[in-house]
């Protein structure tokens, strides 16, 4: 059974006296920033002279400084700028200022498991990874919710690195939902296979392969879009309070008769597929793919991202969602 922290198993205490320096102010720097400082831990954020996020961060009220200065000033070095870009500001600003007092923390594991930051022996190495999107992270945590997340401990030079970890996994709100022990390995291998072939992967073929298929046989993209994507969110949304049965209880026996034996049918096709994802992410091939796609300047990443961002599914849903203004929640910063 895994083991999970709640609020009552974790202290602030650990980090009474620590700074925190939280490198990268985007969809996880400025939730991980917020949500401390509200917990009364004291953070400093560490960009670029030149970076975009630079002004919001400091319209938010933070102290920001170059990495590396903020790096010195800080006891606990967060890192959250897009995991590509973290071992060359590794080298450059963190390596040079670290010594046997100084934590190094990520909410991903995978610089550390794939070898990509290999930190010295004598300093803490943490892992706090939310199990939910950054925006989520900061507006739960005002809302006086949590989003759960995964703790693990890669060194523990000075002994009570895992205090540290979890006072910073309660300082964020997640203890309120549930924090899991884990290793870097397997959040990073999890993670990944999550994002690719279920979360984010998995949801998006399944929508434009449903819409494509129902355009092309001529009914409205309207139809389509309402059937495909819209009715998605709440349906999920039954999953996520009630579980699956939960959802069944709620749609009509038709759904449940062609959800049970027409699902089976992608179900067949699709698991060995995320097997085959899966070997990838454990043989190491992803990482490397992702490593050589970053050092040619994300050619594919770029042109993919291009085709999709055209889809006629982006454009119907934009008018749609426009008459249902209630749908169009905070912005996304
Ligand atoms: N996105 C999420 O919800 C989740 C992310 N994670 C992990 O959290 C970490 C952060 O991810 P995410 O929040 O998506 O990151 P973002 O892409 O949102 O980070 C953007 C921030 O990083 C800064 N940045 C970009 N390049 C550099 C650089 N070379 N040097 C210094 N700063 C730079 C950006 O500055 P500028 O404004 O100038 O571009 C911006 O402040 C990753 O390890 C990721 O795997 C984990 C769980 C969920
Ligand atoms: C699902 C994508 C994610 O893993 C996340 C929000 O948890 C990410 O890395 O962004």
């Amino acid at each position: 059974m895994a083991k999970i922290y709640y609020d009552g198993d974790a202290s602030l205490e650990a980090l009474k006296g620590k700074r925190v320096a939280i490198l990268g102010y985007g969809s996880q720097g400025h939730a991980h920033a917020l949500n401390l400082r509200d917990s009364g831990i004291d953070v400093i954020i560490g960009l670029h002279p030149t970076s975009k996020s630079r002004e919001k961060a400091q319209r938010d009220g933070f102290e920001v400084y170059e990495p590396s200065e903020a790096v010195k000033r800080a006891d606990i070095i967060m890192f959250l700028t897009p995991d590509p870009v973290q071992p060359e500001l590794y080298k450059q600003c963190v390596e040079p200022h670290l010594n046997p007092g100084k934590t190094l923390a990520f909410a991903h594991g995978f610089n550390i498991h794939f070898k990509q930051i290999v930190p010295p022996k004598d300093v803490d190495v943490f892992m706090v990874a939310p199990k939910g999107p950054g925006h989520l992270v900061r507006w739960m945590y005002e809302e006086g919710k949590g989003v759960p997340a995964l703790v693990a401990i890669y060194q523990d030079a000075s002994g009570n690195c895992k205090e540290k970890a979890l006072a910073y996994a309660k300082a964020l709100g997640c203890t309120r939902a549930g924090v899991i022990e884990t290793t870097f390995k397997e959040e990073t291998e999890t993670d990944l296979f999550g994002e690719q072939m279920v979360l984010c992967g998995g949801v998006t073929a399944l929508i434009k392969a449903g819409f494509e298929t129902l355009v092309e046989a001529g009914y409205q993209p309207e139809v389509a879009y309402f059937e495909c994507l819209h009715e998605l969110k709440l349906i999920v949304d039954l999953i996520y309070q009630y579980g699956i049965a939960g959802m069944r209880y709620s749609i009509s026996d038709t759904a449940k008769y062609g959800d049970l034996t027409r699902g089976e049918r992608i179900y067949k096709v699709v698991k060995p597929l995320m097997k085959e994802a899966l070997e990838e992410i454990q043989k190491g091939e992803f990482a490397r793919e992702w490593v050589l796609e970053n050092q040619a300047g994300r050619p594919v990443f770029h042109a993919l991202l291009e085709r999709d961002r055209h889809h006629l599914i982006e454009k119907v849903g934009e008018e749609l969602r426009k008459m249902m203004p209630w749908i169009t929640g905070k912005e996304l910063k």
